[in-house]
């Protein structure tokens, strides 16, 4: 006989749980359900089978052991229509994506990123010193600062200091991802039939959306590339992803060859895509902690003088030995969710779990916001607290490390994690070494602690704020001053 559907609300004729699915802050309305219904909730929105996962264990054991049937994406109709057919992140499981996820996987895998540190480092020197000479800009700083480094990696690049056009690039691609990507944003997904409607027919907004987005998309895939060839065939291209994608195609047959050019095209365009805006994400939320929770800069100060003290930054080998810092990072990627939904996954047949079906071609949601705010793993949650991560002054392998579960699950999960975390360090590190971050200050004098809100969709950013930026000392503006070489 039979297994039952997991739980769930009760569908209705047509359109299913349509009216089940979140308003705005997916995170929390999903999380309601799983309150409702337990860990697995299923859903049918206009006859696509969902299931929500509401707890790090269960996304494990389906995402992760089970990999090799949870890999999928859904192929939604606006990802082909938008044109950003070319974004790993989106490509059905198969040979294509797996081809993608190899070039990707060997220049950012953990080996290769140890080659791409010192880039890394080197735009940290620089943003320190932008935020040095113009430290209310700071914003725009930290979009600057991860542009650059990933354009410098993908393409062998160097982006201007402002209103760089690469930026304007990444940023309307990104933006245009979000709106069209957001589960459940356009019907259009749900019903691949839309997709035929002329662009002038009432209700055909997506149409428009989508046609706008596909000159966004291809832009953001060809014109970096295009320059990157260019500096090739002149002689004058820094080595970078590009460049070794393209060493490697030397070797191949001419039919073979030109695929392998589109997938090193797709590649490099994906790095930059999915490279430059979680991490910059993360740090927005790092610099939003500072201003707000001063102790904890007080204590990752204390550390850092002791450990690495006036006369240098912070490197990357000093991380065994900066476990509060490590801590700190621990608890901004719990505090804030870069993904909140992270990536969905799609079922390739039918499955049994617990007792349940599980039918073939379900989009499987993991709640990575909920997983980070799982009071059985992290009590009182919403509260800032590094010292969750530590035992004994050291870090507790006990608690479950937030990276678990922020960049995803099995064989989808985040490939860009080892650079992103050298970003990370690196960035965090360095700011708390060198630099005072605190509340602006109100008519009165008083500080004015910023709002802290997030905003909605794929990814999720703190809503903006405002912070005074200085230099901690006098050792540390010096420090800065004598780190501002762009040498790579
Ligand atoms: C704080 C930083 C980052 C976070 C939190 C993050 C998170 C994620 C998550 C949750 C996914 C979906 C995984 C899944 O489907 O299970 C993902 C996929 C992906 N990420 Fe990241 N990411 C970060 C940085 C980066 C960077 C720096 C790069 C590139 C250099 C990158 C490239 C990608 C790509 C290409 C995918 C698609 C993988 C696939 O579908 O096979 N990410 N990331």
């Amino acid at each position: 006989s039979r297994l039952p559907l997991p739980p769930g609300p009760r569908r209705l004729p047509f359109v299913g749980n349509l009216f089940d699915m979140p308003k705005q802050y997916a995170g929390a309305d999903f999380r309601a359900l799983n309150e409702t219904y337990g860990d697995m909730v299923y859903l049918d929105v206009l006859g696509q089978p969902m299931l929500i996962l509401g707890s790090h264990d269960v996304a494990f054991d389906l995402l992760d052991r089970r990999s090799a049937l949870y890999s999928d994406r859904v192929q939604s109709a606006m990802v082909d229509l938008s044109g950003f057919d070319w974004l790993l992140a989106a490509m059905p499981y198969g040979p294509w994506w797996r081809r993608h996820r190899r070039a990707f996987h060997q220049y950012f895998n953990p080996n290769a990123v140890v080659g791409l540190r010192s880039m890394q480092r080197n735009q940290v020197g620089h943003f320190l010193n932008r935020l040095l000479n113009t430290p209310d800009d700071f914003y725009q700083h930290m979009r600057h600062l991860f542009a650059a480094t990933i354009m410098r990696v993908a393409y062998g690049i160097q982006i201007s200091e402002k209103d760089d056009e690469y930026m304007k690039m990444v940023e309307d691609g990104l933006a245009a991802i979000n709106l069209l990507l957001s589960p459940g944003k356009y019907l259009v997904e749900q019903l691949p039939i839309l997709r035929f409607l002329p662009k002038w027919m009432p209700g055909a907004q997506f149409r428009r959306d989508a046609a706008d987005a596909k000159v966004v998309a291809y832009n953001m895939r060809d014109i970096p590339w295009m320059r990157s060839l260019e500096a090739m065939h002149q002689g004058t291209a820094s080595a970078s992803m590009s460049t070794a994608l393209m060493e490697r195609m030397r070797t191949l047959g001419s039919s073979e060859a030109e695929e392998e050019q589109l997938i090193a095209r797709n590649t490099a365009a994906t790095a930059y895509a999915g490279g430059a805006d979680t991490t910059l994400a993360l740090i927005q939320a790092f610099f939003l902690v500072l201003a707000s929770f001063p102790e904890v800069q007080e204590k990752a100060q204390a550390e850092l003088d002791t450990i690495v003290g006036p006369h240098r930054l912070p490197e990357f080998n000093d991380r065994d030995s900066l476990p509060y810092v490590c801590a700190v990072i621990k608890e901004c990627m719990r505090w804030h969710a870069v993904a909140p939904l992270g990536g969905a996954h799609r079922l390739i047949q039918d499955d049994e779990y617990r007792g349940y079906l599980i039918p073939k071609g379900t989009l499987v949601i993991a709640n990575l916001w909920a997983f980070s705010r799982d009071e059985r793993r992290y009590p009182d949650p919403e509260a800032f607290i590094p010292e969750r991560f530590l035992k004994d002054g050291k870090l507790n392998p006990n608690i479950t490390d937030p990276s678990e579960f922020a960049f995803g699950y099995g064989r989808r999960i985040c490939p860009g994690l080892h650079f992103a975390e050298s970003s990370i360090f690196l960035t965090v590190s360095s700011v708390l070494h060198t630099l005072s971050v605190t509340p602006p200050l109100d008519a009165a004098g008083k500080p004015q602690r910023p709002k802290i809100k997030t905003t909605a969709g794929v990814i999720s950013y703190p809503e903006p704020f405002k912070c005074v930026i200085k230099p901690r000392a006098s050792w540390a503006e010096a420090l800065i001053r004598a780190n501002d070489q762009l040498t790579e």
